[in-house]
């Protein structure tokens, strides 16, 4: 299904490039949002966590075929959307996660949803997203119903899916692959048209914006004059790293793997 987000901005590379995608996730705390993006990055499912760090993890993925350089930023977001430049500014396609037994995380997804169709108004384009609902290993305490789930995204126009970070690897990922279908159709469909020839006469202040001639999205300048390049996300590579101080170090003498924000890996 098409997503009625609308155009995203451009991000895809030369030809011969691997297509980049920027993918955040969204939702409220505790919906499973990092757990989702570690187990699509590591297919494991971890139930430590630190609620309070944000981070962008890069993985090169090939989707139908072509290589894919994709970003994520896991984001933790206080108790609702909040500096939402930041990603909003950022990301080609948004993952809307809640958590299928907490009713309180679904309403925060349409919270989240709403924001999106608000950012696309008012940029006039828009974005893909996908609504997740996640935990569904927790359907027997289960506070929205599937159809209730469905109706949201059908509502925001976009992709429905209900998923479990802690079961099967092969569907998670087919989540996160299909958010990178949707941003790359956008993607697709926003390129500029190359144009044929350059009328002479056309006077010299009459060029098309800046963000449109290089290929961007027809962000205005004021936006994008607010989002510095400190703010931009740093990108921290998905693979195992040993950390120096973590919780789970002090409460554990003995080594242990880390992954990504501050996850344990046994
Ligand atoms: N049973 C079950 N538990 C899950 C699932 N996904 C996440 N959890 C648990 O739910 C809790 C919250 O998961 P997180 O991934 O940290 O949630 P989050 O959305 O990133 O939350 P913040 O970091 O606070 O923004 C953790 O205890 C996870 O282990 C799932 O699919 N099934």
């Amino acid at each position: 299904m098409a997503s009625v987000f609308g155009k995203p901005r451009a991000g895809s590379g030369p030809p011969s490039a691997p297509l980049e995608v920027n993918l955040a996730i969204l939702g409220r705390r505790g919906a499973g949002k990092s757990a989702l993006t570690v187990k699509f990055l590591t297919k494991r499912f971890i139930s430590e966590y630190d609620p309070n760090l944000e981070d962008t993890y890069s993985s090169e993925e090939t989707v139908d075929h072509q290589p894919v350089h994709l970003r994520v930023m896991d984001t933790a977001d206080p108790d609702t959307p909040r500096n939402c430049e930041r990603y909003l500014n950022w990301a080609h396609a948004f993952l809307v996660v809640y958590s299928v037994d907490s009713r309180q995380s679904f309403e925060g997804s349409s919270s989240y949803l709403e924001l999106l169709a608000l950012h696309a108004k008012e940029m006039q384009r828009g974005y893909p997203a996908l609504l997740l609902g996640n935990k569904l290993d927790m359907a027997q305490y289960r506070q929205v119903t599937k159809a209730e789930g469905a109706a949201l995204a059908r509502r925001f126009g976009c992709l429905f899916f209900e998923v479990s970070a802690c079961l099967d690897f092969a569907h998670v990922q087919h989540v996160f692959h299909q958010a990178v279908r949707e941003a790359r159709r956008e993607l697709e469909r926003s390129a500029p048209a190359r144009p044929l020839f350059i009328s002479e006469d056309r006077a010299p202040g009459h060029q098309a914006p800046l963000t449109a001639r290089h290929g961007l999205a027809s962000c205005t300048f004021n936006t994008l004059s607010t989002v510095s390049l400190k703010e931009m996300p740093a990108v921290a590579q998905a693979k195992l790293v040993t950390v120096k101080s973590s919780r789970a170090q002090s409460k554990r003498k003995a080594p242990t793997l880390t992954l990504l924000k501050g996850f344990k890996i046994f």
